[in-house]
């Protein structure tokens, strides 16, 4: 039997190398506005980690040689019926150098300097377990750019 509302499965790959964070300021389309790490959709023909450096390939320039999975995030937004299914990655080394492109800036900011205030809410709750290696899964429920309601566990693994 089916299962509830339709997920849409995203990627999320953040870079964390020693005490700094790539993130982007995305220029445009869903998150405009917000720093974030780079990801997107998957296409037909591509594992999600394929799809999860391809993206950030395409956002960023670089190729991430060592993505692990990480956790995995459930986002509703009230209105919409698809929830977001978002696969987060990190990776510590990469090819090439950060180059900004049309969608997203590259600025490296210190793991304790990170700019929460202009990043998605939920962010601040799972970023301490991402950089101290550890494993997540939530959900959070957003009425526009505001947390309803959520729930976040670290877990043994991705
Ligand atoms: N950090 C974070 N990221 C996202 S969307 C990431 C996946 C994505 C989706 C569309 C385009 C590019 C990347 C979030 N949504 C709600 N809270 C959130 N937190």
């Amino acid at each position: 039997a089916a299962s509830g509302r339709p997920l849409k499965l995203l990627t999320l790959l953040l870079v964390v190398q020693g005490d700094r964070v790539l993130l982007g300021m995305k220029k445009r389309g869903f998150g405009m506005g917000k720093y974030n790490g780079y990801g997107g959709k998957v296409e037909a023909g591509e594992t999600v980690l394929e799809g999860a450096l391809r993206e950030l390939h395409e956002e960023a320039g670089i190729k991430a040689t060592d993505a692990t999975p990480r956790g995995r995030m459930l986002f509703e937004f009230r209105g919409e019926e698809t929830v977001m299914d978002v696969r987060v990655f990190s990776a510590s080394a990469f090819e090439g150098e950060p180059t900004e492109s049309e969608e997203m800036t590259t600025e490296w900011f210190g793991v304790d300097k990170l700019p929460f205030d202009r990043m998605w809410a939920d962010d601040r709750h799972w970023f301490p377990i991402l950089l101290d290696g550890g494993f997540f899964r939530g959900y959070f429920e957003f009425e526009k750019d505001k947390i309803v309601d959520g729930v976040l566990e670290r877990t043994a693994d991705a």
